[in-house]
C-alpha cells in the first residue's frame, strides 16, 4: 500500500496544518494539553473551532489556558493511576471525536512503580493511554469518523517491546529502554485499535513530534542524546537550530487528529507531517517506524497483556 503523503512540510505548524479546516462541533480531548506539545494542539484544535477538554493532572496548571482559549475546559486525570482513569471516563458524556493521547514522562532516573505496580514509563505513556482509550470506546464509537491518535517517538526505533519482561523486574532498569519499549507501545496501541475497532468505524495512527525543547528532555544529557540519534548528518549534536518549536511540533499530532486529509487513513505512523516508511530498528536508524512497533501479532499480545489490567 502507498504511503499517506500531505502538502505539508516538516517545519509546518499545527495551526498552517488546519488552516481553512472547520472543527465546529467537534469535541477533542488532549491528555497532558497543559504543557508544551500538548498546549500547541489544544490551541491550533480550538482556533479551527473544536471544543477540546484538557485532561491533566493538575486542572489549576490549566486554568490559564482555559481563559486564553474560550472552548476549553479541563478535567482532572492522572494517567499512572488507573482509578483516575475510571473516573475520569466515569464523567465524561457525549460523544468523542478525537482523543490525542500525548501525555508522557521520559527517562525517569530510578524505576518507580504505580499504584497498581506497573513500571511508570510504561504505565503513564502506555497503560493510562490505553485504558483511557478503552474506557472512552463507546463515546469515540458515538461521533462521526471519530480519531484516536497516539503520540510515540523516534525512539520506538531503539527497542521493540519485551514480553518477557517489561517491567523490568528481571533485568537491572534502564531509563532510556524504559522509555523506548514505552513508545514502541503506543504504536503498538494505534495498530491494536486500528486493528479491533474499524467495525466501529474507529480510526487509529500514531506519530513522532520531531525533537522539541519542553520540560520532557529535562532528564537528558549529551549522551543520551546520541543514543537517540538527536544529532545533525555531520554527527554534531542538535543545536537550538535544529529544534521544532512546540507549534511544529504539535503539527502532526493535529494532522492526525483532525486533517480531512487523513480522512480513511489507520494504522498508520507519521512523522514531519508525511506517513513514514517501515524500517529495521536499531541504534543507528534515524527515521522510519521499526518492523517492530506496527507488527499486528506484537499489537494483539500486547492488548492481550493489558487487557486484564483493567478488570
Ligand atoms: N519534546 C520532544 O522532543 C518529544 C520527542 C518525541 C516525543 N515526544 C512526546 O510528545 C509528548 C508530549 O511531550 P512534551 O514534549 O510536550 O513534554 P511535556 O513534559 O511538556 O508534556 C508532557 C505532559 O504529560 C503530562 N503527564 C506526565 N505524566 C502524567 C500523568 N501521570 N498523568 C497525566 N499527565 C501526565 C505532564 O504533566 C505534561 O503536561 C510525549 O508523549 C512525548 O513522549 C516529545
Amino acid at each position: 500500500m502507498p504511503l499517506t503523503t500531505t502538502p505539508f512540510g516538516p517545519r509546518a505548524t499545527a495551526a498552517e496544518v488546519l488552516d481553512g479546516v472547520d472543527l465546529s462541533g467537534r469535541r477533542v480531548i488532549v491528555t497532558g494539553g497543559a504543557s508544551g506539545l500538548g498546549v500547541e494542539t489544544v490551541r491550533a484544535l480550538v482556533g479551527a473551532g473544536a471544543e477540546v477538554t484538557v485532561a491533566t493532572r493538575d486542572p489549576a496548571a490549566a486554568e490559564p489556558l482555559a481563559k486564553e482559549l474560550p472552548g476549553v475546559r479541563t478535567a482532572a486525570l492522572d494517567l499512572s493511576d488507573l482509578s483516575s482513569v475510571r473516573a475520569f471516563c466515569a464523567d465524561w458524556s457525549g460523544p468523542l471525536d478525537a482523543l490525542v493521547a500525548n501525555a508522557g514522562v521520559m527517562m525517569l532516573p530510578n524505576r518507580q512503580v504505580t499504584a497498581q505496580g506497573w513500571e511508570m514509563q510504561l504505565a503513564t505513556n502506555y497503560l493510562g493511554h490505553f485504558a483511557l482509550a478503552v474506557g472512552l470506546r463507546g463515546a469515540l464509537q458515538a461521533a462521526d469518523r471519530p480519531r484516536v491518535t497516539v503520540v510515540s517517538s523516534g525512539a520506538q526505533l531503539r527497542a521493540g517491546f519485551d514480553f518477557a519482561d517489561p517491567q523490568f523486574e528481571h533485568r537491572p532498569y534502564d531509563p532510556f529502554l524504559a522509555y523506548a519499549q514505552s513508545k514502541t507501545a503506543d504504536v503498538l496501541l494505534a495498530v491494536g485499535i486500528s486493528r479491533r475497532w474499524a467495525d466501529h468505524g474507529i480510526a487509529a495512527n500514531a506519530c513522532a513530534p520531531g525533537w522539541i525543547h519542553t520540560n520532557l528532555t529535562r532528564h537528558l544529557d549529551p549522551a543520551t542524546m546520541r543514543a537517540f540519534g538527536a544529532m545533525d548528518a555531520d554527527g554534531n549534536l542538535l543545536t537550538p537550530a535544529h529544534y521544532k518549536t512546540p507549534a511544529q511540533g504539535a503539527a502532526t499530532m493535529v494532522l492526525l487528529a483532525a486533517s480531512p486529509l487523513l480522512d480513511r487513513v489507520s494504522g498508520r505512523y507519521f512523522e514531519d507531517n508525511q506517513e513514514s516508511e517501515v524500517v529495521d530498528g536499531g541504534p543507528e536508524v534515524m527515521s522510519g517506524v521499526a518492523k517492530w512497533s506496527v507488527a499486528p501479532a506484537a499489537a494483539d499480545r500486547l492488548w492481550d497483556l493489558a487487557q486484564p489490567v483493567l478488570g
